[in-house]
């Protein structure tokens, strides 16, 4: 489990991390996501003990960061956001190094080279100096140092960057599979690949978090409390007539949509798929479609990230939880 308590960071007079609480559960992928500047390298820096809060704490298994720097690093591998690999080294002369830095037992570190080769697919350019790798294999050796000695928790920081799709979709595949036996927290700017292979999201702004959720519980509670898109057999002006006597919505837009049928977009408070069903029953109109209409992640993120949103972030309707002072914002 890892726990981040009213972290701060300034850089002089900017603030790139503000306040931020949250907590990470065993054994699920979390994504971080957040425009560029959120503070997502700058919180992961300090998660993973690379850089000093300037308040706050993170604790990794109970460890302080800061305070049991080894026994708190031991739980986690890193992959920063720029992989830190030496250009004169072969890539398996590095692994051995971090093996050596990770102090695994000399027995282990040839058996645990091997898999994390063989799960990244480095085994071709093993014996390549690392200068002389595309951009590609480099981040797929970073990925292989941070998963070396295979730690509880594994920091991703843009882990497909510089990737092609199809090595894309291999480090998402590698992803999901080493959440089987591991926590992993990965940041991105891609909504897609967040929605691709997180089980929560956390969404950071300005250094603050406004969300975390499930993506399917950010969509659902961010999708204009309720709204419903309709098409009917008849006219408008039945239609009309009918929307009329149902109170609860509190916005409609009615338009022809064929000869004989029209559509409408409608508002309410709360979940009126009964009530319309009803009325348009009793009223012999048919119900062609009804649609409730969902908010993309997409939609979602820039809802959250608009200037100035992480003031009232109080606001974020149901299950979307702000951090609080106290160190809620559990995940
Ligand atoms: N060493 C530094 N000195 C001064 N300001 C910094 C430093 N590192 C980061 N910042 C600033 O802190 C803010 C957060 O930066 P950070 O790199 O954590 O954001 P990020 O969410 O990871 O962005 P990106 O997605 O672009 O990598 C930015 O405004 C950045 O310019």
């Amino acid at each position: 489990m890892i726990e981040v308590k009213n972290l701060v960071k300034r850089y002089g007079d900017h603030c790139a991390v503000d306040h931020l609480s949250f907590t990470v559960a065993d054994g699920q992928i979390y994504g971080f996501l957040g425009p560029n500047g959120a503070g997502k390298s700058t919180t992961m820096n300090i998660m993973t003990g690379y850089l000093a809060a300037t308040e706050g704490e993170v604790l990794i298994e109970g460890h302080n960061v800061l305070e049991e720097p080894e026994e708190a690093r031991r739980c986690i591998g890193y992959l920063p956001e720029i992989p830190p690999v030496y250009p004169e080294m072969t890539v398996r002369e590095y692994l051995h190094f971090c093996a050596q830095l990770k102090k695994i037992p000399k027995a282990e570190q040839e058996n645990q080279i091997a898999q994390v080769v063989a799960l990244t697919h480095l085994e071709e350019v093993a014996g390549r100096l690392i200068r002389n790798l595309s951009k590609g294999y480099r981040q797929r050796l970073g990925l292989a140092q941070a998963i070396l000695g295979f730690p509880k928790i594994i920091i991703l920081d843009e882990p497909t960057v510089g990737l092609d799709p199809k090595q894309i979709i291999e480090i998402r595949d590698l992803i999901r599979r080493l959440a089987r036996e591991h926590t992993v927290i990965l940041s991105s700017h891609i909504l897609s690949e967040v929605r691709a292979v997180c089980d929560h999201i956390l969404i950071i702004h300005k250094g603050k978090l406004v969300a975390c959720d499930t993506p399917e519980n950010l969509e659902e509670h961010l999708s204009g409390a309720h709204t419903v898109e309709i098409e009917a057999k008849g006219s408008c002006e039945q239609v009309e007539e009918i929307l009329s006597g149902i109170p609860s919505l509190t916005g409609k837009t009615v338009s022809p949509k064929t000869e004989s049928t029209v559509a409408a977009e409608l508002t309410a408070a709360q979940d009126v798929r009964e009530q319309l069903f009803r009325a348009f029953a009793a009223a012999d109109c048919p119900l062609l479609e009804l649609t409730p209409r969902i908010a993309s992640l997409e939609e979602v993120f820039l809802e959250l990230t608009r200037g100035g949103r992480e003031e009232s972030a109080d606001g974020v309707p149901g299950e979307v939880r702000p951090q609080d002072e106290e160190g809620g914002g559990q995940a």
